[in-house]
């Protein structure tokens, strides 16, 4: 891993109104690193991810980025254009419903192409042939390139919206439960292909999830989240083997008690 971290997240706090949705949360994470967020429902998870991926602007706290030109920028004071071109080239954002992240009435071709027009790609050959190239990565059969993905499982439209997030070599993907719907054979079948593509592609990922199996499959390091707080991050094996804090104990021991 670089010795230079991709992002770096310092003191970042969320208030709605007088409400807490995230607070005081710092961290750095390096290229190629796969962080994962956990905690019950409420905890502050997608409220933490939402500042991260600029969706959301935090109330205090500063969040860096490492620019391609090798120049941090505060994603807070970065211009509408400049932050439009992160999301399409450099970052992907994987939702937990894929209606939320695809098109669903143009093709599933067109659903990957798009997102190489938008970063000005025009040669249409090239355009499907890497469409076509990545519905083989992601397990879809070449032969359903001009299907809409409303005509799709659950679990195909999942693995298509990856593909639509991966095809533009991001560096940087966001992961909002991102087998949250599915049924747990999908998912088992889902993981291992994120687990995949992340480690050959080198990418760094931040995934949300409430299921711990999860983030022991997908992730180096994690973080648990309590109240909006974090109360324990360290690598995900030490955490779910060792758990210091006794709320995370008592995650650990439910999950193994199901
Ligand atoms: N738009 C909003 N307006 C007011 N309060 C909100 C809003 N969004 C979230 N909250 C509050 O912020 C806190 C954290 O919510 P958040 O959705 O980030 O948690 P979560 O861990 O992602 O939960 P879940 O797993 O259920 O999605 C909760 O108390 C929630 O009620």
């Amino acid at each position: 891993m670089s010795a230079v971290p991709l992002l770096k997240v310092r003191d970042v706090s969320k208030f709605y109104g007088s409400r807490i949705g995230c607070r005081n949360v710092s961290f750095e994470l390096y290229p190629g690193e796969v962080l994962a967020v956990v905690g019950e429902s409420g905890s502050g998870k997608t409220t933490l991810l939402s500042c991260l991926s600029t969706r959301l602007m935090p109330s205090s706290g500063m969040i860096e980025y490492h620019m391609r030109d090798g120049q941090y920028r505060d994603l807070a004071h970065m211009g509408e254009a400049a932050r439009r071109f992160l999301m399409r080239t450099d970052w992907g954002f994987v939702h937990q419903n894929p209606a939320d992240g695809l098109r669903m009435t143009v093709s599933a071709g067109a659903n990957v192409g798009e997102r190489l027009m938008a970063v000005g790609d025009r040669h249409y050959g090239n355009i499907r042939a890497s469409a076509s190239d990545w519905l083989r990565r992601v397990e879809i059969g070449e032969d359903r390139i001009d299907d809409q993905p409303r005509a799709f499982s659950g679990g195909m439209r999942q693995r298509l919206q990856i593909a639509r997030n991966l095809v533009t070599s991001p560096r940087l993907v966001f992961m909002d439960e991102p087998t949250g719907g599915l049924d747990v054979s999908v998912q088992a079948r889902l993981l291992d292909l994120v687990r995949g593509l992340v480690h050959d592609l080198g990418l760094a990922a931040i995934i949300v999830t409430h299921d711990l199996a999860v983030a022991r499959l997908l992730s180096h390091r994690m973080m648990v989240m309590k109240d909006g707080a974090v109360i324990e991050q360290g690598l995900t094996d030490r955490v779910l083997d060792d758990p210091r804090e006794p709320y995370t104990q008592l995650l650990v021991s439910s999950i193994l008690q199901v």
